[in-house]
């Protein structure tokens, strides 16, 4: 493209803006942190709308701004340029018309009808569905901001209470395709599926069995009795049949949108689905599909914890028959690991690496023979996980590889278990 033409292409991740909005009585009552729920923010991804490049040919000062009233997800769009490009033979990319492939129709241009949704989602908006959990954090205040994490507030069961002054409660809801309005609602919020997974796509609205759990902020307004409902993120997750009579539990798709990031909520929203998950007497496991590498530590953190809470490192079998052991032992220990997994609903991999960072964890380096064993241990899974790619090498080959798979799997395991016990 020639550098005259070049001028005309923007990035569509930063054309592209994304806006959470509120009533203005609510948006005055969020201080320091809390207003970054209000702010606007950039999609992470948007090649699978604009292409590959994730460019827009054909404008300059180009500035696409999509918000959604924040409990019912109802769209406004408006795009402005300061200059366009108007050559037949260099015509401009089609902006609005690209986008209505992925949005519902029914998004509004005029600023009156969105002001009018707005106000309508405070009296009127409920989250869809059956409430499956809540927690409560404390609200911020007003005065100087506070840094990162110190806005944590303080879970259910400290000092706040669901309801209290100063508190915001958090609350999820679980829904299917069978929960009325369902449907509609998930075509305005899939969009963030797409706009900040990799790799991420709509669900086949024809599969009937999808399941999801929505997850809002729920606020009340200053001098009222009125509580009003913001989107957070959600996750939805496909039940598969299990031999014989249950079904595999597949977390597909997984997010929280960025003003609330980092604040504790993806944790929340995955605890919630894993007790909910453990409930379900039909349910044999839970697994994920294609996690992306945040998901995988968040997911990890939380069943490390899990496993902790529930006592695994006190069980007396917990360390038994680590390592090259004699049939019994071993035996012994496959079936100690089978009985709690399957209790636990973890799947095989999943369960398999937690209890080697467990195993870390209350490792004594200074025990030659101790820490020997533990390498074995990895090394066996490593080996039968990787069996087709070493089966093909040379031993030295193999025995390199292995060493070397080993030592990057313990730097990770050391990385998790810093973050999640530090
Ligand atoms: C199967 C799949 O769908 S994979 C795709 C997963 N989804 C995506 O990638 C979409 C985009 N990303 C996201 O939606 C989110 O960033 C997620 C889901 C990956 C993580 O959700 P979050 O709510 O940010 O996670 P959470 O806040 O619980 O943990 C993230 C960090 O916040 C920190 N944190 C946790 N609680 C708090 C708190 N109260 N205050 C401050 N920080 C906190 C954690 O320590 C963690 O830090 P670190 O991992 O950087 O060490």
């Amino acid at each position: 493209m020639s550098e005259d033409l070049a001028e005309w292409l923007s990035d569509s991740n930063e054309a592209l803006s994304l806006q959470l909005v509120r009533d203005p009585e609510d948006e005055d009552a969020l201080h320091n942190q809390d207003q970054r729920a209000v702010e606007p923010f950039h999609p992470t991804f948007t090649y699978p709308i604009f292409g590959e490049h994730e460019k827009i040919f054909g404008y300059k000062g180009l500035d696409i701004q999509l918000k959604f009233a924040s409990g019912s997800l109802r769209q406004h769009l408006s795009i402005t340029y300061d200059s366009k490009l108007n050559s037949p033979a260099t015509p401009s990319d089609e902006i609005e018309g690209t986008l209505y492939k992925f949005i519902p129709p029914d998004y509004t241009k005029s600023d009156i009808d969105f002001k009018k949704q707005v106000e309508k989602d405070s009296t009127e908006f409920k989250p869809l569905g059956e409430k499956v959990g809540f927690y409560v954090r404390a609200a911020a205040t007003k005065g100087k901001s506070k840094g990162k994490g110190k806005g944590k507030g303080k879970e259910n069961g400290e000092e706040l209470k669901e309801g209290d002054e100063g508190a915001v409660d958090f609350e999820m809801y679980k829904a299917t395709w069978n929960t009325p309005g369902f449907r509609e609602y998930h075509r305005r919020m899939q969009l963030f599926i797409l706009l900040f997974i990799e790799g991420g796509s709509y669900v086949h609205e024809d599969e009937d069995s999808w399941e999801f759990i929505t997850l809002y902020e729920k606020r009340k307004r200053p001098e009222s009795d009125l509580y009003t409902y913001h989107f957070v993120g959600y996750v939805s997750v496909y039940p598969f049949w299990c031999y014989p009579d249950q079904v595999r539990l597949r977390l597909s798709q997984f997010v929280i949108l960025p003003p609330y990031q980092n604040q504790g909520h993806g944790s929340k929203l995955y605890s919630t689905l894993f007790s909910e998950m453990l409930s379900r007497p039909e349910v044999a496991e839970l697994t994920v599909e294609d996690p992306a590498e945040a998901f995988e530590d968040l997911r990890d953190r939380n069943d490390l914890r899990f496993l902790v809470s529930q006592g695994i490192l006190e069980d007396p079998s917990f360390s038994k028959g680590i390592g090259p052991s004699d049939e019994i032992i071993r035996a012994e220990r496959v079936k100690w690991e089978s009985g709690i997994r399957k209790k636990y609903k973890i799947a095989q991999r999943q369960f398999d690496r937690l209890l080697e960072m467990l195993l870390l964890r209350e490792l004594n380096v200074m025990n030659e023979v101790e820490t020997r064993r533990y390498r074995l241990h990895v090394k066996a899974r490593l080996y039968r996980f990787n069996y087709e790619m070493l089966s093909q090498m040379t031993p030295e080959e193999r025995k390199e590889a292995l060493s070397k798979t080993y030592e990057s799997v313990i730097e990770d395991y050391e990385r998790i278990l810093e973050m999640t016990f530090h």
